[in-house]
């Protein structure tokens, strides 16, 4: 669906450097950027402020022209098939939209219905659709400047799916929104996804929505990739560790010696100890059965290191 190979972007800036004088340097914006997205797919693209996402983005989407590498998506070159591609894509910026401000919500999905020639039936089934399930309907007949942020972000999403996209790409969609919002998309998102195939690929600053939704991360920073994999093979790799913490019926001595443990932390005189132990020699099932050999146990908890956590020693590890 997407093919990304060694893909590079530059931009000229120029700068003053004297009263009368300016010097031109070159920017970076990305660099040697490859990867791959199948049909199906739903990837988190992901990285700090400045870290090249908008501009691959908008080099897939055919807004800029990269400098040098080669990109397709839904099988045409975005910058030379922009219109093309248009009609078998489906974009969302969050700080952008892509709605007509003084118009009803309902106008404007008619106006997008007219531009990509959508027949129709299929139009007012996907319209019935999206509406149902992102609580449109009370807004339909509201100018888009008179909506909230979520309900416009609800109808920027429906705007993008209007012509049946096989590939949605939304950059930062949940910006913004209030938690009750971004959940509300977020399982649509979903749904769109696992059930109806369409395949997504999101930046996004909010973990959570990776999540939640990206059983893969493609992890940027300064413009080259720096992680591609599931989330699990990356959260093991950056972090072998895992932690149990078992709260314990009597107070007892330190659990030292048990197999695959490194270290072992005490706390309320002996009643909770926190077990270090690395993921690739036992699993957390055999040290569980390994402790209620020693002692008696009234609950645990094992601790992963969350996402934040991990996209965080990822970035470090550069
Ligand atoms: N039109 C432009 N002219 C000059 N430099 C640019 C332009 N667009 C982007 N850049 C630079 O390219 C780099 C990557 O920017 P980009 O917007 O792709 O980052 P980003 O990962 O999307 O960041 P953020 O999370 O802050 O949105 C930055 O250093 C930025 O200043």
């Amino acid at each position: 669906m997407i093919e990304v190979r060694d893909l590079r972007r530059e931009f000229s800036v120029t700068s003053k450097t004297g009263r009368f004088r300016r010097t031109r340097r070159t920017v970076v914006a990305v660099d040697a950027v490859s990867f791959d997205v199948a049909a199906g797919e739903a990837v988190g693209y992901v990285g700090p402020n400045g870290a090249g996402k908008s501009t691959t983005i908008k080099m897939l989407t055919g807004i800029l022209v990269p400098t040098s590498g080669h990109v397709r998506v839904s099988g045409v070159d975005p910058s030379r098939s922009r219109r093309e591609l248009a009609r078998r894509i489906g974009v969302v910026f969050g700080q952008r939209s892509q709605l007509w401000w003084d118009l009803p919500l309902r106008d404007s999905f008619d106006l997008l219905r007219a531009i990509y020639r959508v027949p129709a039936a299929e139009f007012a089934r996907r319209l019935e659709e999206c509406t149902g399930l992102l609580e449109l309907a009370p807004f339909l007949d509201t100018p888009v400047r008179q909506l909230s942020l979520g309900q416009r972000m609800r109808g920027e999403v429906t705007a993008a799916l209007l012509h049946g996209p096989e590939l949605l790409v939304l950059d930062e969609p949940t910006i913004g929104l209030d938690l009750e919002s971004k959940e509300r998309l977020r399982e649509f998102l979903a749904e769109l996804n696992t059930a109806r195939g369409t395949t997504l690929l999101l930046t996004t600053h909010d973990l959570d929505d990776i999540e939640r939704l990206c059983p893969r991360l493609v992890v940027i920073d300064r413009g080259t990739v720096l992680a591609d994999g599931p989330l699990e093979e990356l959260r093991s790799e950056v972090a072998p560790e895992r932690v149990l913490v078992v709260d314990l019926e009597t107070p007892t001595a330190p659990l030292e010696g048990l197999p695959g443990v490194v270290s072992v932390r005490v706390e309320l005189a002996g009643l909770r100890q926190h077990l270090t132990f690395r993921r690739a020699e036992t699993t957390a099932a055999a040290l569980i059965s390994a402790v209620a050999t020693r002692a008696d146990v009234h609950d645990l908890v094992v601790e992963e290191p969350e996402i934040d956590d991990v996209v965080r020693r990822l970035y470090a590890r550069r």
